[in-house]
């Protein structure tokens, strides 16, 4: 497994991102509790490259670099097929074996072959495949917080138990002599954070954790999050430009692998500065508004095998120059924010 924890290779030694990078941290959004943004980042990433081992040229993410602060809530947006669930398995350590990443991944200040595994844990958007269907969530949970903390059964049931009230379940004796299919899609995402949660994570990765549930149980787990985030960073992909407006402090737009625009949330959706990120915020309504799924421009993203050494974007894109069809776009600080365009008049 070359993606795995062992197989990042260190470009650089250093995890303090530059001076822009820090600038998207300057809080004070919204009315969002501030972040520390002078506490040294959670999660770390610099130059996170992943190829195809096999065919290397080939790429799926491109020099990512963002940092995430305890009590954070970023939110990663992007087009299906533009890189997040490579990018959260690279930080989990779980990348296929048919990856390679190059780059750097610290967390707090440690590099990702350093870190004990339950520094981070990740929750998904269908919990029940992750749960054992023929074991009582009493008897999973017990066996996560047994193996993590070393209690007996009798303290691990006890710890079990408040591990489901921290998560806003009021009969949890109840709910741990259920099976995952007696339960709904709310409570076994109950579960699963209380999971994630047993391991006491200093990064938790949301993968889509609501995006299969209805409009009030996908509010309550929301709400959950965001009691829960003053303890740690919480990266959230989500599809649902809503939400990502609603509830995180900075939103992250992945394209072709590339972070192509990074800023805080407000912003981003006042003043979009990337084409791309114009385009997916000119279908969502104000601040106000009903959430809405993910509306991409016209035209597809390109197949990672398919991509050029220029813009990815410049074959959707209305204002390209003669540069975007040769060298492609770094990230660069426009005041708050962080875009990756030649053509920042257009
Ligand atoms: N093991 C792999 N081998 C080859 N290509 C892969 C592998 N894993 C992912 N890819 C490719 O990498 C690209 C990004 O995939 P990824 O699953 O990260 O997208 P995504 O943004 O999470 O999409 P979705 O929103 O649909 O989950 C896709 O083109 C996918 O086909």
């Amino acid at each position: 497994m070359v993606c795995s924890e062992g197989g990042i290779m260190d470009q650089t030694s250093s995890h303090a991102l530059e001076a822009p990078y820090a600038r998207t941290l300057e809080h004070g959004s919204a009315g969002r509790p501030a972040i520390a943004a002078g506490s040294a980042p959670i999660l770390s990433i610099t130059g996170l490259t992943v190829v195809l081992a096999e065919q290397p040229e080939t790429r799926l993410l491109d020099a990512v670099q963002f940092e995430l602060r305890k009590g954070e809530f970023f939110a990663l947006v992007g087009e299906s097929g533009s890189g997040k669930s490579v990018l959260c398995s690279a930080i989990m350590g779980v990348a296929s074996s048919e990856l390679r990443c190059l780059g750097d991944i610290h967390i707090e200040g440690r590099r990702l072959s350093d870190v004990d595994r339950r520094q981070r844990a990740m929750i998904y958007q269908q919990p029940s495949l992750y749960l054992n269907p023929v074991r009582r969530i009493g008897f999973q949970l017990r066996e996560t917080v047994q193996v993590i903390d070393g209690l007996s059964k009798k303290e691990a049931s006890e710890r079990a138990a408040d591990l489901l009230r921290d998560v806003g379940i009021n009969d949890p004796n109840e709910t741990m002599r259920k099976y995952p299919h007696e339960m709904s899609g709310g409570m076994n995402q109950r579960v699963m954070i209380a999971m994630a949660l047993a391991m006491k994570p200093k990064l938790l990765i949301a993968d889509e954790p609501t995006s299969a549930l209805d409009v009030t149980t996908q509010k309550q787990i929301l709400d959950l999050l965001e009691q829960l985030r003053s303890a740690m960073a919480i990266l959230f992909v989500t599809h649902d430009l809503g939400i990502a407006l609603q509830r995180s402090d900075r939103i992250g737009v992945l394209y072709a692998g590339q972070l192509v625009e990074i800023g805080r949330a407000d912003l981003t959706a006042r003043t979009p500065l990337h084409p791309y990120t114009r385009a997916l915020f000119s279908a969502v309504p104000p601040l106000s508004g009903r959430p809405r799924r993910l509306h991409s421009p016209a035209g597809s993203l390109p197949e990672p095998t398919q991509r050029q050494a220029g813009c990815n974007f410049a074959s959707r894109c209305s204002g390209t120059l003669d540069i975007c069809q040769h060298t492609r776009p770094a990230l660069q600080g426009i005041a708050q924010q962080l875009v990756a365009c030649h053509n920042l008049e257009a």
